[in-house]
């Protein structure tokens, strides 16, 4: 699994807090990264404990994890909808985020977006006042041209992500590749996801607008839960 940065004590509280939400008979959707990890883990628990949960996963990892923790799994169309979503950001800003870091953001749109609540977990070093991290844009590959001129009509650099492990790009669960896209602040991020989300090719992007419910900031000795 990549590694954020932030230190396993507050991710692993970020992610526990946010699995206290989760009871009997919920549907969850399970988001990827390090700290959702975490609340994976700690809703492996609930079901040993004979809680009856099902989760959706947001990606190949997530899907993994969940089976190993004992999680039934479902995808979206086997129900009827999503109690709570408790994901991961890159970058937080008041209730903005911007996701994708693992590549995962198409799906965890999908599911976040379907999740009656969504809640974030994330340690201290993902807080911002605004939002400037590079923007994750997963293009179908034969669309990487064309999205990669467009993002510069927004004033935007694109670079291709690399896979570490491979010679080549980051292939997303999705057979997709990243275009990971330098804008500087993100003054407007409504108006920028729909610029990027016009894209021909562009399968979607990581900003997440006005989608959390709450964000659950870890701490080495404690949690914080911000509503935005
Ligand atoms: O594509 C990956 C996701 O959006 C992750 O939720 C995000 O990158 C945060 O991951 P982590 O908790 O490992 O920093």
């Amino acid at each position: 699994m990549k590694s954020s940065g932030g230190s396993t004590a507050a991710k692993r509280r970020a992610g526990q807090s946010a699995a206290e939400a989760v009871e009997d008979g919920m549907v969850v959707g399970l988001g990827t990264g390090s700290t959702a990890a975490h609340a994976i883990r700690a809703i492996g628990d609930m079901v040993a404990d004979g809680l009856d949960i099902r989760g959706v996963p947001t990606s190949f990892q997530s899907r993994q994890l969940a089976i190993e923790a004992g999680i039934p799994l479902a995808d979206l169309d086997e129900v009827d909808g999503v109690d709570v979503a408790i994901d991961g950001a890159d970058q937080v800003a008041g209730g903005q985020l911007i996701k994708g870091g693992g590549a995962a953001h198409a799906r965890e749109k999908i599911v976040d977006a379907a999740a009656d609540e969504l809640l974030i977990v994330v340690d201290p070093g993902k807080l911002a006042d605004r939002l400037d991290h590079p923007v994750p844009v997963e293009v179908l590959p034969a669309a990487r041209p064309v999205a990669t001129e467009q993002i510069v009509a927004l004033d935007g650099e694109s670079a291709l992500r690399s896979a570490e492990r491979k010679d080549g790009p980051v292939v997303t669960d999705n057979g997709n590749v990243v275009l990971d896209c330098e804008f500087g602040v993100v003054e407007d991020p409504a108006n920028l996801a729909a610029e990027l989300s016009a894209i021909p090719g562009v399968v979607e992007h990581g900003l997440f607008v006005d989608l959390a419910d709450e964000i659950h900031v870890g701490r080495e000795d404690g949690v914080d839960i911000r509503t935005p």
